[in-house]
């Protein structure tokens, strides 16, 4: 599949968002749209402000200017559960969840903001509460046919390998339903099958399910191989946004991830946009509210 957006209304449109804490600015002037079944890929040296650019789209930040809609609708200033709940979902950086619950209990609890029917019938266990239930856990055993998690649906998730846990997370996401997914550093800490594994399953959630996503990853192999279109941030400004051969041989990607003498050289490096793998480990953004 090829990037773009031409001809189809975009899931997400982010326009001129400026997201400020005190002395430093996070993300400064950032537009892109990312259109349906689209993989859009976040890339940018540390503290760049990608994940801060994931805060404001699920509601966790507030900007100070700008606009964001999801499916057409202005989300700015709306609580992340309600975000969540017309169908952005997420996974983290470091893994959350719940250690001690088996895999199908944290797929079920990814379909827990779907639950639309009162306290009476669920406590009696009765019409639609009842329904529900079944709908959800054949949703779910769904989502584990298609993660390949059978051998491991009964295992508390703490005593799974990490690489298996990072494939629950995204099965949690996929059992929101998502009409959109925000994958944070989705191969990060991973060994290389693990990897590949992953990006198998991202591009399969692309074309067999046609899920929209915006990934956030610093293996830039991976980017490169995967994405539609890639846009690059740098100290919170977008500077580039293109199909993955273009970003590669922009000189000012060269010259964000190397600085400028190696911005005409084209010299290849492993934390460079022709690189490999980059694969540094980012602080994790913490605190923030909308
Ligand atoms: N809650 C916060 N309070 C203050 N500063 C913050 C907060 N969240 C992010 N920042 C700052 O905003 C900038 C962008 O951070 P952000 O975490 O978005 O970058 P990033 O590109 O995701 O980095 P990494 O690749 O290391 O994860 C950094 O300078 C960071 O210190």
């Amino acid at each position: 599949m090829t990037g773009g957006t031409a001809g189809e209304s975009p899931v997400v449109e982010v326009e001129n968002v400026t997201l400020r804490f005190k002395g430093v600015t996070a993300i400064n002037g950032a537009t892109f749209t990312v259109g349906p079944q689209e993989l859009f890929a976040i890339i940018g040296p540390n503290g760049a402000g990608k994940t801060s650019i994931f805060n404001v789209l699920s509601g966790v930040y507030r900007p100070q200017e700008g606009r964001v809609q999801f499916l057409g609708e202005d989300v700015l200033g709306r609580r992340p559960h309600t975000i969540a709940a017309r169908g952005m979902a997420r996974t983290f950086q470091n893994i959350e969840l719940f250690e001690n619950l088996t895999v199908i209990d944290n797929l079920m609890l990814g379909r827990a903001h779907r639950v639309r029917y009162g306290m009476f019938a669920s406590a009696f266990w009765l019409g639609p509460a009842r329904s529900s239930e079944l709908a959800d856990r054949a949703a779910v055993e769904d989502i584990v046919d298609f993660l390949e998690l059978a051998q491991y649906r009964n295992f508390p998730v703490g005593l799974l390998p990490y690489g298996v846990q990072k494939r629950v997370e995204l099965g949690r996401a996929l059992a929101m339903g998502p009409r959109l997914l925000l994958l944070d550093e989705p191969v990060a800490g991973m060994n290389l099958e693990e990897t590949e594994d992953m990006a198998r399953f991202i591009l399969d959630i692309r074309d067999e399910l046609k899920i929209p996503m915006i990934m956030v990853e610093h293996d830039m192999g991976l980017v490169m191989d995967l994405a539609d279109r890639i846009m690059v941030v740098d100290f919170g400004v977008p500077i580039t946004t293109g199909v993955p051969a273009e970003v590669q041989r922009n000189p000012d990607v060269i010259k964000a991830y190397l600085g400028e003498d190696h911005a005409t050289g084209g010299r290849r490096s492993k934390n460079t946009a022709n690189g490999d793998a980059a694969g540094s480990t980012a602080a994790s953004t913490t605190g923030g509210e909308s």
